[in-house]
């Protein structure tokens, strides 16, 4: 082992990790780890945590115990939140905006390299609806901008909650091949399944949410 190579420390990893609400525990203590080139598929039922669980990987909440590293450093929601791209049940796209418009705004709020957003778009399967308002848009099409988005950014931790979901097998193989090289340039992906979807064609973990809430 190499310290001073980055690579080799875990891209993420949590300990004790846990969150509850109202005193009720949603999920944990969760100890898991993910390396640079590795997927890890949560699997759990619904109302598991699996949601709860990438929201508090991606700092939109708070854990309530436990701690997690970036790249080997303690972190906090700040830093998960710039240090992870998330991809949600919610797109979060504006819906007045048009496709193109919606990359073009978070191109501008992720500070990413510039790229070609037109093709960006073509990518996914939206081309010619590159003025079409994001509410005007499908849920598979509104999934596909979603992906879209992913793209433009640079974050090694992808956090994809339930990317399958709404997406035609054209879809589902443009989200496989979202994964597998994101994982073959050394990023890793942490996805949610219940159990519905295939799970992507690369090597991947699992971590199952639920009544044992142990990893497998
Ligand atoms: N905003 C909220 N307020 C209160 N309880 C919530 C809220 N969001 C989720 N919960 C509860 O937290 C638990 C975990 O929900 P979560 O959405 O993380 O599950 P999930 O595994 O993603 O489910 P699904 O497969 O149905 O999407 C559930 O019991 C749910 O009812």
């Amino acid at each position: 082992m190499k310290p001073h190579e980055p690579a080799d420390a875990p891209l993420l990893q949590a300990r004790g990790l846990a969150f509850s609400r109202n005193e009720e525990p949603v999920f944990g203590p969760l100890d898991f780890e993910l390396r640079p080139g590795e997927a890890l598929l949560v699997l759990g039922g619904n109302g598991a945590g699996k949601t709860t669980l990438l929201r508090v990987l991606a700092g939109l909440l708070d854990a309530s115990g436990g701690e997690v590293r970036l790249q080997g450093r303690p972190v906090d929601r700040d830093h998960l939140a710039r240090g992870s791209a998330y991809l949600g049940h919610l797109p979060g796209h504006k819906g007045e905006l048009g496709t193109l418009e919606n990359l073009q705004f978070a191109q501008a709020l992720n500070g990413g390299e510039p790229a070609d957003l037109v093709q960006a778009l073509a990518e996914v399967g939206l081309a010619g609806y590159e003025d079409t308002p994001a509410r005007r848009l499908s849920a598979g099409q509104n999934k596909r901008l979603g992906l879209a988005r992913l793209r433009l950014q640079s974050a090694p931790l992808w956090l994809l909650d339930e990317p399958y979901a709404n997406l035609d097998l054209d879809g589902i193989a443009l989200v496989n091949r979202l994964i597998q090289a994101q994982v073959a340039r050394g990023g890793a992906v942490l996805l949610t399944t219940h159990g519905a979807y295939a799970a992507p064609p690369v090597p991947v973990r699992t971590l199952a949410l639920g009544p044992s809430r142990r990893p497998a």
